[in-house]
């Protein structure tokens, strides 16, 4: 028999641990709840004040404030967490925007004051049933005082920063000075695909080049107290086809920078050049490409090297506040070194042609492969000193981007044939030609891909140099 008064004590403890056990699993539950009602019975005890954010003033002018409200409110941590938002796609590719819902309240945190926004909707009682909207701002009255103004130079500020990212980079070219009506830049879509994930180049070396950008970003109060106008130039150089220009598109695309293309050959006198350099906007890259052409040919360019000078110093350093100057050229042996004293270019970057390293970056941005057989057999060749551009790599891939074998075994003949004819006098005149079937000729069809003698020699000239030094330390000296 079951005597039922001796399990009654064991019944109760039981039923006293469960009650503890479930009270200890939801207190976390339980403490959010809490912390809501001391909330609202909080709050009942407060003052508030609700400013109102009007889309339009009374003259149906658009209010720049609501477009920055707009702005911020939607890119508030607290809309992914709400359950009142709308997804959309944005201008750029694989861009999501956040909204907040009509008539939805989301809730922000400043200098430790708590802000409410309500995206208030009204559909007015007129014969098209137009919509007047709204942003409501509730805040404490006491809060209001100590945060109105810090907090609107914020939305100000984070507003401008998202503008910044969204908008369309441009392309600007410099037009003949000759019967122009406005301004000597025309512009045009900027739509280069690079980015810095798509350059095959050393790594660290990459990432040294993000810190640097993004610690000249970040330092404008910086250059400000020391006098110095807020600008950064860089000099990119290297043989052909190793990424120079494609780097400038993905710096200008990360910044979300136009690009001001400075072409000499449509630059009068160094009053023109300096104001072309007036023209430009703030938050811009300017680029002369090919830099080491107008040294060798500096007699039939009408700019002196006072003016060249002057215009990387930035007139004077009055006009070039949130500039990146960019500067490219194939070497920068016979070039005068007080056009790139430190001040005057900043950082060196070195584009080599490619090695192993690279090699497999190409391959798996081309051919999508991370490892192959033939992997070994290419590296060999790497070894051995032979070497060729991105350029003419990226192009034997992207012919025979179907069979990543048959890509790669043409890469390995085209290196074999290089370096062949590395070792033979008269080699760096000879036209090589890769045919689509992947082996490599002398000569060919039209066809086929063509190297120029030109180009040839300069690469050659290039590999010679990289085996002689083959430091990769010195491509980015900061200091220089
Ligand atoms: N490091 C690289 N990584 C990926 N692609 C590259 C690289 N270098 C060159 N390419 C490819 O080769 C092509 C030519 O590159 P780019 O114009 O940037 O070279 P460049 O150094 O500016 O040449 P040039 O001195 O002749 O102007 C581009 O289509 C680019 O995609
Ligand atoms: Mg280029």
């Amino acid at each position: 028999m079951i005597d039922f008064r001796k399990l009654l004590p064991l019944v109760l403890c039981f039923g006293f641990l469960v009650v503890i056990g479930r009270l200890f699993l939801r207190r976390t539950v339980r403490t959010a709840k809490l912390r809501r009602w001391w909330r609202l019975i909080a709050d009942r005890f407060h003052e508030y004040q609700f400013l109102k954010v009007p889309e339009f003033n009374d003259n149906f002018q658009e209010n720049q404030l609501y477009r920055r409200v707009s702005l911020y409110v939607n890119s508030l941590q607290s809309l992914e967490e709400s359950n009142h938002t709308n997804l959309f796609a944005g201008t750029k590719s694989n861009e999501i925007v956040l909204s907040l819902n009509p008539n939805q309240t989301i809730e922000d945190t400043f200098l430790s004051a708590r802000v409410w926004w309500t995206n208030e909707v009204i559909r007015r009682n007129d014969d098209v049933g137009r919509e007047s909207r709204a942003f409501v701002m509730r805040i404490r009255k006491r809060d209001k005082r100590r945060i109105l103004r810090p907090y609107l130079q914020h939305i100000h500020t984070v507003s401008e920063e998202i503008d910044q990212r969204r908008r369309e980079v441009k392309l600007y070219s410099n037009v003949d000075p000759d019967g122009l009506r406005s301004g000597r830049w025309r512009s045009f879509p900027f739509t280069h695909p690079a980015t810095l994930d798509t350059i095959a180049m050393d790594a660290e070396l990459k990432n040294k080049i993000k810190s640097d950008i993004e610690a000249f970003l970040k330092s404008k109060q910086y250059y400000q107290r020391l006098g110095r106008a807020w600008k950064r130039s860089y000099l990119l150089y290297g043989p052909s086809g190793t990424g120079k220009s494609s780097f400038v598109a993905a710096i200008a695309k990360l910044l979300s920078y136009d690009v001001y293309d400075v072409d000499l050959s449509k630059v009068s006198s160094d009053s023109d050049l300096k104001l072309l350099l007036l023209q430009t906007t703030s938050r811009s890259v300017i680029l002369i490409e090919d830099f080491d052409r107008y040294i060798a040919h500096r007699s039939k360019v009408p700019v002196t090297l006072s003016g060249m000078l002057n215009f990387m110093d930035g007139v004077a350093n009055s006009c070039c506040d949130e500039r990146v100057m960019v500067f490219t050229m194939t070497t920068k042996e016979n070039i005068d070194p007080v056009l790139l004293r430190p001040g005057r270019v900043d950082v060196h970057i070195h584009f080599p042609l490619c090695d192993f390293d690279n090699f497999k970056n190409l391959a798996s941005n081309y051919l999508g492969v991370k490892d192959h057989k033939l992997f070994p057999q290419v590296e060999e060749m790497f070894l051995s000193g032979a070497t060729m551009s991105p350029a003419e790599i990226g192009e034997l891939m992207l012919m025979r981007r179907n069979s990543p074998s048959r890509a790669l075994r043409s890469v390995i003949v085209a290196l074999q044939t290089n370096s062949e004819s590395g070792g033979s006098t008269k080699a760096g005149r000879r036209t090589v030609e890769y045919t689509e079937d992947g082996s490599v000729g002398e000569s060919g069809d039209s066809a086929a891909l063509n190297c120029h003698d030109g180009v040839k020699e300069i690469r050659k000239f290039y590999g010679l140099l990289r085996r002689k030094s083959g430091r990769k330390s010195d491509s980015f000296d900061l200091g220089t």
